[in-house]
């Protein structure tokens, strides 16, 4: 039986601009994805029937509902594959916590099982069949550090210096379309300019996620005190961004009990494209 563990990283959005709210809904964005040497943790046993299966962390999310499951499935119909696949999941990123975990399993399972049912489809294909299941699922899918735009389907790859991160989950979790429906969001920062600088970025959705839950506004402030610190998508994870592991996992040693964390490096390339290149070979 051929099985084959994979991660599935967690992002940040080093920022995140609102441009504009369109027709249906959805709002055109500016964000910075980077990746993180961190995630969930996913294990796939081919079988010779259709079966798709999951087991391990799924936290009462339905088989139906889960986002491995999904992409599992609709990469079997779009390719008429006449295997299955058994997936176990250890889940090690917060849900609906910003950092993503949900649109990164759905990747990975998508970029892994391409490979071993040998569908041969290509990034761009993935990404099409993955941009159905969420906005952030192309991003994973392409597998780079870059600056998104429109709802996250333009890429555009960029080099940035490895930094360490301290990640704090606050233990509340924020409705990402609660945020993008509220009044109060703003909607209307102007479209970078040539040249532009991360230390004049921002989070649209920060003030805003603040107002409403004052467990955000207090981590911010507690991690502020060790370096620059922003919230990540629509939360409610925030992170600190530091030079060294070791001032890293200072932070995260002295957190309060009350919320929980980790600490890893930004990667410019996905770690679930490392792992999966490396097998090939
Ligand atoms: C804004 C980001 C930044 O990374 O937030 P996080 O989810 O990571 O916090 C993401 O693009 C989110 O992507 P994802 O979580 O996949 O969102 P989806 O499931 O596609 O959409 C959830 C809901 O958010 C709203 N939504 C999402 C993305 C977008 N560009 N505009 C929107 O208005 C829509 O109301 C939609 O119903
Ligand atoms: N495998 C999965 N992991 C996490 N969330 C999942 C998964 N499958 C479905 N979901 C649903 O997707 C929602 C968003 O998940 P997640 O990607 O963790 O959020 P965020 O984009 O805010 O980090 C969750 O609240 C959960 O209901």
């Amino acid at each position: 039986m051929t099985s084959v563990s994979i991660t599935a990283p967690a992002k940040l959005n080093l920022f995140l601009h609102i441009n504009n709210k369109r027709d249906d809904g959805y709002h055109e964005l500016e964000t910075l994805f980077t990746f993180l040497d961190f995630g969930d943790e996913l294990t796939f046993t081919l079988t010779n029937d259709k079966i798709i299966s999951l087991c391990g962390d799924t936290h009462g999310i339905p088989q139906h509902d889960n986002l491995i499951y999904k992409a599992a499935l609709a990469l079997q119909s779009y390719k008429k594959v006449p295997l299955g696949v058994n997936i176990k999941l250890i889940k090690k990123l917060p849900m609906g916590g910003g950092v993503g975990g949900g649109s990164s399993d759905a990747a990975t399972t998508l970029l892994t099982l391409n490979t071993l049912w040998n569908c041969q489809l290509t990034i761009a294909e993935l990404a099409n069949i993955g941009v159905k299941l969420g906005a952030d699922v192309p991003v994973f899918i392409h597998g780079k550090t870059a600056v998104a735009q429109g709802i996250g389907e333009k890429l555009t790859p960029i080099e940035l210096p490895k930094k360490w991160y301290c990640v704090v989950f606050p233990n509340v979790h924020i409705s990402t379309a609660e945020i993008f429906t509220h009044p109060d969001l703003p909607r209307n920062t102007p479209k970078l300019s040539d040249g532009w600088k991360l230390a004049e970025t921002q989070n649209d959705c920060e003030a805003l996620v603040k107002k409403l839950n004052s467990e955000v506004e207090k981590t911010l402030l507690w991690l502020l005190k060790y370096g620059p610190s922003r919230m990540t998508g629509t939360g409610a994870c925030c992170f600190v961004e530091l030079d060294s592991q070791i001032a890293a996992q200072r932070v995260l040693n002295s957190l309060p009990s009350c919320w929980q964390g980790f600490v890893a490096p930004n990667t410019v390339i996905s770690p679930a494209h490392t792992q999966l290149e490396a097998r090939l070979k």
